[in-house]
């Protein structure tokens, strides 16, 4: 295999940022659109993507016009009722047309920037690969082969939710990444993102300024 082949190729590739949770940890508010050293959770979730992928979808169940201005376009849920973020990869891989989808949840502001190309890298045969930060498995960063997308229909209609245990059904690949649990870390209530964005203004990392 030459380098070349290693490279994510742009045209093959969706990029899906989940964010059609209920954020009852965060009192109800919609994470994708809470503030996170001075832009919306959903802005830091699309640094890795955009630029990367042939269409940037925004899987929201709220606020739909303002995930706009962050994608080229926004689905919601295909079933009602905030059936977990298997529902939103399900409707994210319904909605995309291309072969592979890069999923990323909207609550980790600090994933690696390339994210898309090491998972590409490392997912060998499998169709799906996620982010193992050396110590927990993230199955929330994944790339998925788009031709799942009716088998996942068929496990939802039979009441899977869980991620995992539908994964553990396909050929699945965990790609190690070695910047350590920090640069996935998710914000699930008001202290973690104080404390995380006190980190990040404390100087450990830059994150690329962006507009929509
Ligand atoms: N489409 C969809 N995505 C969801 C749903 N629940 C969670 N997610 C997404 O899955 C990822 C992980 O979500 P959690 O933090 O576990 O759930 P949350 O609803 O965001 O927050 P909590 O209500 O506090 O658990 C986030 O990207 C969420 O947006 C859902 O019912 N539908």
């Amino acid at each position: 295999m030459d380098k070349f082949s290693q490279v994510p190729p742009r045209h093959q590739i969706t990029g899906l940022i989940l964010a059609g949770g209920q954020g009852r940890r965060m009192g109800g508010l919609d994470k994708g659109l809470v503030e996170f050293a001075g832009r919306p959770l959903v802005a830091h979730a699309r640094a890795p993507l955009a630029g990367r992928v042939a269409e940037l979808l925004i899987n929201a169940n709220r606020h739909p016009a303002a995930y706009a201005a962050w994608a080229d376009r926004v689905v919601a849920d295909r079933e009602s009722g905030y059936q977990g973020p298997l529902m939103g990869i399900w409707s994210g891989l319904c909605a995309a047309t291309t072969p592979w989808v890069l999923v990323v949840p909207c609550d980790s502001p600090r994933l690696p920037m390339d994210l898309l190309e090491r998972l590409w890298a490392g997912r060998g045969e499998a169709a799906i690969a996620t982010a193992f930060d050396g110590q927990r498995d993230h199955p929330v960063v994944a790339l998925i082969r788009r031709d799942l997308a009716d088998d996942l229909g068929r496990a939802l209609a039979a009441g899977e939710r869980k991620i995992d245990r539908w994964y553990a059904c396909h050929s699945w690949g965990r790609v190690p990444f070695d910047e350590g649990p920090e640069a996935f870390a998710n914000l699930n209530t008001e202290e973690e993102r104080r404390c995380l964005e006190a980190r990040r203004a404390a100087g450990d990392r830059e994150v690329p300024h962006e507009s929509p």
